[in-house]
């Protein structure tokens, strides 16, 4: 191994309350709201074919027509706490809020920039309502910000000259101060969700993000922030030249979901998901194929299955308000949390042998094993193979700990449960009661 000078400080997990309290959340919710969600996508009736809230490097976008939009911003429909509410209903224990896009929009009124919220007909604080808002219904608020920054002069993709090193040092102090200042402003926040740093001038200020990482968590104990954010002296970036994880949690799982524990090299990690399939800003029209509940909740069960978390993304209009597909599967989603949330909540990964019928989930310290089942086999009978020196005392559904399912058991080690082999209309979770043994 390498001596690193800004490198992983830490080896393994965070073993802190905060962190805990993170590792246990299971579901979230990911909200991009700004200046893209006035276009949704379109302009003078075309479409562009990126994710919606890029529409600003979109050809036919003139800067200036963007540049100058957030003068019609002017949420009129906004209410924080209907959204707050939405999102308790559905389930999710943690947020994640955009308070500056890649396109430099501030939703809160920064003192070290124009361009913000502070400057658009609507003028309140958007940023501190969310935070406010989502605090009191008990979901914990983490501010998205991304550091690549469009509007600000000073931002540079590369570090070629001695003039981009003298803006790029100017850049560099607007984004501490930004940093300060939401988390003094909003002192609620317990992490920050980093995006917008693959660029060579950010892969090039290893020791910059360093300092700048470690001077956020004196100003904020407990603070909690991904792999997004760092690199190191070589310019690595989530891992460093050692293959250390640097963050609290590996934050590359952006619309993609690990296949195996393997995957996961014992990180912490969570995935965040779009509904259509890309695009986090409000887009008029969803482009492809967009998922279903069901769709939502078996990844949710995947992610907590291999000890992470899901979280869910939601592209408000410009209005405030959100699409009728996104209520909906809110609705639903949380319909079906409130029923069956014990295998999700603070659960973790088992380690038992995947099965096709869906996947395994326990909580820590708990003799119990949830079986998340969303493919039931043509023959009903759901094959389970617990990990070594555990057997299985009783199985019974979730909804019905009375009535204990049959156990058959096979050779090694392995049985089955019968269930009926038809009639399912969403996912149903199915209990194992466990005790040491062979
Ligand atoms: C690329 C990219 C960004 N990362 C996602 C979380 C969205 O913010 C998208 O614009």
């Amino acid at each position: 191994t390498k001596v690193l000078q800004h490198g992983a400080h830490r080896v393994g997990k965070r073993t802190d309350a905060e962190m805990a309290t993170w590792r246990g959340y299971g579901l979230g919710q990911f909200i991009h709201w700004g200046v893209y969600s006035l276009f949704g996508g379109e302009l003078n009736g075309n479409y562009y074919n990126g994710a919606a809230e890029w529409i600003r490097s979109w050809k036919d976008m003139p800067h200036g027509v963007y540049d100058s939009a957030y003068k019609q911003f002017n949420p009129a429909s906004f209410n924080a706490t209907q959204w707050a509410k939405m999102a308790k209903q559905m389930g999710v224990r943690y947020v994640t809020f955009t308070t500056k896009h890649h396109d430099g929009f501030c939703l809160w009124p920064s003192k070290y920039t124009d361009y913000t919220i502070a400057n658009s007909p609507y003028k309140k604080d958007i940023v501190k309502q969310v935070v406010d808002a989502y605090s009191k219904e008990g979901i914990d608020v983490y501010l998205y910000f991304s550091v690549m920054d469009w509007h600000n002069p000073d931002w540079r993709y590369d570090l070629k000259t001695k003039e981009d090193s003298a803006a790029f040092e100017r850049f560099k102090l607007f984004t501490k101060n930004q940093l300060t200042e939401l988390l003094q402003q909003y002192p609620q926040t317990k992490g920050l969700w980093f995006d917008g740093t693959w660029d060579n001038s950010w892969k090039k200020s290893g020791a910059f993000t360093d300092t700048l990482e470690q001077y956020l968590k004196t100003l904020h104990p407990g603070l909690i922030i991904g792999s997004r954010f760092r690199a190191d002296e070589f310019g690595n970036r989530h891992v460093d030249a050692n293959g250390v994880l640097m963050g609290d949690y590996e934050q590359g799982w952006e619309r993609k979901i690990p296949k195996t524990y393997a995957d996961v090299h014992g990180n912490d990690w969570d995935c965040v998901m779009t509904i259509p399939e890309n695009g986090w800003g409000y887009q008029k029209k969803w482009l492809g194929h967009w998922k279903s509940t069901n769709e939502i909740l078996e990844m949710t069960a995947q992610c907590v299955s291999l000890g992470g978390n899901f979280v869910l993304n939601f592209g408000p209009r410009a209005d405030g308000t959100f699409r009728p597909e996104e209520v909906t599967i809110a609705k639903e989603a949380g319909d079906w949390m409130k029923i069956n949330s014990a295998a999700i909540y603070n659960c973790e990964y088992t380690g038992w042998e995947k099965q096709d019928w869906g996947y395994y989930t326990k909580k820590t310290g708990e003799n119990k094993v949830y079986m998340i089942v969303f493919n039931v086999p043509v023959s009903g009978s759901l094959k389970i193979k617990p990990a070594k020196n555990t057997l299985v005392d009783k199985a019974y559904l979730l909804t019905a700990p009375g009535k204990n399912l049959s156990l058959e058991k096979l050779d090694y080690g392995a049985s089955f449960i019968h269930v009926s082999s038809t009639g399912y209309k969403q996912p149903f979770v199915i209990v194992l009661e466990t005790k040491e043994g062979s």
